[in-house]
């Protein structure tokens, strides 16, 4: 034990001068690169930064190239084998794709910048005591704002809602091709009215806005950490990964993390004033549950010794979608490989080019489906795919064809609507792996669709989006209904088959949440709404565990917002408490 006197040696005492900062982030995520760069601007402040993945490549930051190509940079997760979903996937089970690399999943995913809805906050304060009562939409609108920096002119008129300014550019991509406008046309004739989404809006028709610089992806690494790294007070680890939180169990205080420099080589890390967890909805479990926070029953399956008892892992949410419906166009010009080749060259000398757009991946519906609710409930987002000719020739294209695109987006014959259903009712569970909780991956139980209301708002959303085919702007272009092969499905009709469909062929949408969410008390929640974990001081969580169900749109801008509103809680309350570990909810 480092910390015992009578054996240290001189070595031991400078290993612990130099392993002790007054914050630890674990996980350079999304929210953890946020706090890295909000917490160093005290100079006073010591932080450390500890990421299980590698630095960031400019590969990914190409918003052409189809997100497909990530596979390196992902953890690699599967949801657990059910009898309702993902029943045609391979193995039974739904890709959960979350990224393992400095910046996290905000160098992973797709770069739509949407906040949910004003009714989806305004929920997680329902009953009204003060803590929660910050998490009033309005009072959120701050923190989206700190770090906005929107550069597009008609959006920005929008002041209450929009800023310039901030480490974060949010715009829309310049390019939109003859297929984009024909889908907004369409959506238009089904009544949809093309808006900024971010206003609360109920139904819309979007071109949307993408966190990108440039025609540049800017993950939170290259917006908030790349800036910073240069100052004296941060220290960034990189392919590290924290196995374990040290906890003083007499007088249940957090003292630091051990983490792993290659496989079973551990280094400590103490951190005199907090530790903050932003590894994610499904690893934050993971590490709670191996230092003994989590359900008592439940850890005593692994013979962990319970520190503190809480639902660590309940709650887990993701959206959920469905493949199968796609559409195909008539006269496609082949692309040949000398051709992608110089839309490289273009990119990377001028950022511009076919690769500088993400063609009909930039257009998407919200539309409601319940009446009286003021927001939507399900966002049919449009996927491009360029598929071989010789795979069209015959009369029936597999799943897995029409969805495994190789080439940039701007070129697409197949357009898939996926149905991306916004607020999930089914609610599953995060488990250690059973055969190896230390190493080995976590079982996530999504149990997507396991709720009827789910698959129903599913198949109703396909029933609106088959009425683009009856538009006129469709039926000009003529665009129609890509063949493709929906075994088992295939002897089924209307309803039954999309039933069936879904539950063959659902996608989980990546978006996990709720596995250490916020609320009053340690039986429904992991932390308070100041994000302390219940009943244990210096740990709190900053990511897209804590919220506790889904906003409707993506979760990326929700988080940063988590991410801004935190630093500033632990500014305040280290500034009001001087150097006392600040007390109170
Ligand atoms: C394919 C895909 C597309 C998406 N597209 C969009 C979109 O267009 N718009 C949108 O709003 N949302 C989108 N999302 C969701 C969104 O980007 C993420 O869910 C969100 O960024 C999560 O942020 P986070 O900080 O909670 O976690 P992450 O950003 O995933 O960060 C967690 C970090 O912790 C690290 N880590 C984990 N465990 C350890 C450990 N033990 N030790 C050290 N480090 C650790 C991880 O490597 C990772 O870097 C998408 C998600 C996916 C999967």
């Amino acid at each position: 034990d480092l910390f015992s006197k009578a054996t240290r040696s001189r070595d031991d005492e400078k290993d612990i001068r130099n392993s002790v900062y007054d914050f630890i982030i674990v996980g350079g995520g999304t929210a953890g690169c946020v706090l890295a760069n909000r917490l160093s601007a005290n100079q006073d402040w010591k932080i450390l930064v500890l990421e299980a993945g590698e630095d960031e490549s400019i590969d990914y930051d190409i918003p052409g190239v189809p997100t497909k190509d990530f596979r390196p940079i992902l953890w690699n997760y599967r949801t657990d084998r059910n009898g309702f979903s993902c029943l045609s996937r391979p193995g039974g089970s739904c890709e959960v794709k979350t990224g393992k690399v400095l910046g996290g999943s905000s160098v992973t995913n797709d770069m739509k910048y949407t906040r949910g809805y004003k009714k989806d906050y305004d929920a997680w304060h329902t009953n009204g005591e003060m803590g929660s009562l910050e998490w009033k939409f309005e009072n959120l609108l701050e923190y989206f704002k700190a770090s906005e920096d929107n550069g597009d002119y008609d959006v920005l008129m929008n002041s209450f809602y929009h800023a310039r300014g901030g480490e974060m550019h949010v715009q829309k991509f310049k390019y939109t091709d003859r297929v984009m406008e024909v889908f907004l046309g369409a959506f238009a004739e089904l009544g949809l009215r093309t808006m900024d989404i971010n206003t609360n809006i109920v139904e819309a028709v979007v071109n949307n806005q993408f966190t990108i610089f440039n025609n540049t992806r800017q993950s939170t690494n290259s917006a908030f950490l790349k800036p910073v790294r240069h100052r004296k007070n941060l220290t960034v680890k990189t392919g590290v990964t924290v196995t374990k939180i040290m906890i003083d169990p007499q007088e249940k205080i957090v003292e630091g993390v051990w983490y792993e420099i290659e496989k079973g080589k551990e280094q400590p890390a103490y951190a005199k004033r907090e530790i903050i967890l932003t590894a994610g909805a499904i690893n934050n479990v993971k590490l709670l549950h191996l230092s003994g926070i989590g359900p008592r029953e439940e850890l005593a399956k692994y013979n962990i010794t319970t520190f503190i008892d809480l639902p660590v892992g309940y709650n887990y949410q993701d959206q959920v979608t469905t493949g199968g419906l796609a559409f195909t166009m008539s006269e496609v010009k082949p692309v040949s490989e000398s051709e992608v080749i110089e839309d490289f060259k273009t990119w990377f000398q001028s950022r511009n080019g076919p690769l500088a757009s993400r063609g009909i991946n930039q257009i998407s519906a919200f539309i409601q489906l319940f009446e009286n609710k003021a927001a939507p409930d399900v966002e049919l987002a449009l996927e491009g795919n360029y598929v071989r000719s010789d795979k069209f020739m015959l009369t029936n294209i597999s799943i897995h064809t029409a969805e495994e695109t190789n080439m940039p987006l701007a070129y697409y014959n197949l357009i898939l609507l996926n149905p991306v259903l916004l607020k999930p009712k089914s609610i599953g569970r995060i488990t250690l792996n059973k055969r190896n909780p230390k190493y080995g991956r976590p079982v996530i139980q999504a149990n997507l669709l396991k709720e009827s209301q789910d698959l129903d708002a599913i198949v109703d959303s396909i029933d609106v989006a088959l009425q683009l085919l009856n538009t006129n702007e469709m039926k000009r272009a003529e665009i129609k209904l890509a063949p493709i092969d929906m075994f088992p499905c295939d002897k089924l009709h209307n309803r039954d088959q999309w039933n069936c469909i879904a539950r063959h062929y659902t996608k989980a949408i990546g978006n996990p949440i709720g596995t250490c969410r916020m609320g009053y008390n340690s039986t429904n929640s992991v932390v308070t709404f100041n994000f302390r974990v219940h009943g244990i001081e210096r740990l709190r969580i900053m990511d897209a565990s804590v919220m506790p169900t889904h906003v409707r749109g993506g979760i990326y801008a929700p988080t940063v917002m988590i991410a801004e509103k935190g630093a500033k809680l632990i500014l305040k309350d280290w500034q009001e408490n001087k150097s006392r570990y600040p007390s109170g909810r």
